[in-house]
């Protein structure tokens, strides 16, 4: 495990004051540049390098009705993501951030070919099988395709730091997650699916009670076979990409890199990787509240308050791509203004 840097962040702070601004009067900006300066061990942090790594898999339970989207979407988006035609393709651009799309459980056949000879982003073939079972009915996975699964986005978190990146993004791409991620937050945190699912694609209201049913079934049953902890409940409820985020997530903070969540899957990965392991939550940033219902409850889980409210609810990474030119203009307001000493400036009258 990693600590902060308080050294870093105590340097970061006395540099705030005294750079040619009233203290404090670049609000959450300042905040940011200390945090970072606190995980990025330095009192003047650089450009922040980061690597968005996109999990997809398919899930059983859509078989519920539970999206308002085929589960042929799952691996029609992540053709669209290495052709460049995604939300994403954009954001990651406008972001400057590199982009990897790793498939842990796509389960319909890519129906082109899989690789576009033009394209920037990078795509690793890895199923540990083909979308989980109906966790309505039987456990999304095993034990044992769990812990393969979080291992695969642990490795993605390794080689982003070996490519000397220092900022890591996990997104999703699997249609009826959000059934599986309300589902890890119900189990987790002990709140009533009414509370916590949500339209996701954009459901109507009838088959969002039908998508709390599948829910409240899929606790019952979990909790009848036993599930206490949070591997417990993420092989029964969860999906092999949100296993493979967690994995990505614990392993980042293992090794010290800081991490910046998505929407309202993410923030569930990223609530199994703090309650299997608390350490992990030194390292989360939060970039935006999703729109959808359980999301704000998540992160309050989590004691994180995020960045923008835009309505998003698309996934993908995109809410944390989209907040990438802000961090690293924080980042450069600090590394860049001058000082009141350096400007001449007159600080404070005493
Ligand atoms: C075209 C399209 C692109 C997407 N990109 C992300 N999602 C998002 O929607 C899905 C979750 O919502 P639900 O649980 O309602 O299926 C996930 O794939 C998520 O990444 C998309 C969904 C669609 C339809
Ligand atoms: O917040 C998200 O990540 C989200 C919300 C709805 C659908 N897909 C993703």
């Amino acid at each position: 495990m990693h600590f902060l840097d308080l050294a870093s962040a105590d340097a970061a702070r006395a540099r705030q004051q005294q750079l040619t601004k009233p203290p404090g009067s670049l609000g959450k900006l300042e905040d940011l540049a200390i945090w970072f300066a606190a995980r990025l061990g330095s009192g003047t942090p650089g450009r922040l390098k980061p690597a968005i790594v996109i999990f997809a898999a398919d899930h059983g339970v859509a078989s519920e009705g539970v999206s308002a989207y085929p589960a042929e979407v799952t691996s029609q988006m992540v053709l669209n993501f290495l052709a460049g035609g995604a939300a994403i393709n954009v954001l990651a651009r406008e972001g400057q951030a590199t982009l990897a799309v790793v498939d842990v459980g796509v389960a319909t056949d890519y129906l082109q070919p899989v690789i576009d000879p033009g394209a920037t982003t990078r795509f690793f073939r890895m199923p540990v099988r083909a979308g989980t079972g109906n966790l309505r009915r039987e456990a999304a996975m095993s034990r044992d395709e769990c812990r393969k699964a979080w291992h695969i986005g642990a490795a993605a978190a390794r080689q982003g730091q070996e490519r000397g990146k220092n900022l890591l993004i996990g997104g999703e791409m699997g249609i009826a997650n959000t059934t599986a991620a309300a589902a890890l937050i119900c189990a987790l945190t002990g709140a009533d699916p009414a509370e916590i699912v949500g339209l996701g694609t954009g459901i109507d209201a009838v088959a969002r009670e039908h998508k709390v049913s599948v829910v409240r079934d899929a606790l019952a049953r979990a909790r009848e076979a036993g599930a206490q902890n949070p591997m417990d409940w993420l092989a029964e409820v969860g999906g092999l990409e949100i296993a493979a985020l967690a994995g990505f997530y614990s392993e980042a903070a293992a090794l010290g890199v800081p991490v910046l969540l998505d929407g309202f899957i993410s923030t569930a990965a990223a609530l199994v990787a703090v309650r299997h392991d608390s350490s992990v939550g030194d390292w989360l940033l939060a970039s935006h509240a999703s729109q959808e219902l359980g999301h704000r409850h998540c992160l309050s889980e989590l004691g994180l308050s995020p960045l923008l409210d835009f309505n998003l609810r698309l996934g993908e990474a995109s809410g944390a791509a989209l907040v990438l030119p802000l961090l690293q203009t924080a980042l450069a307001l600090h590394r860049d203004m001058a000082t009141f000493a350096e400007a001449g400036v007159a600080g404070p009258a005493a």
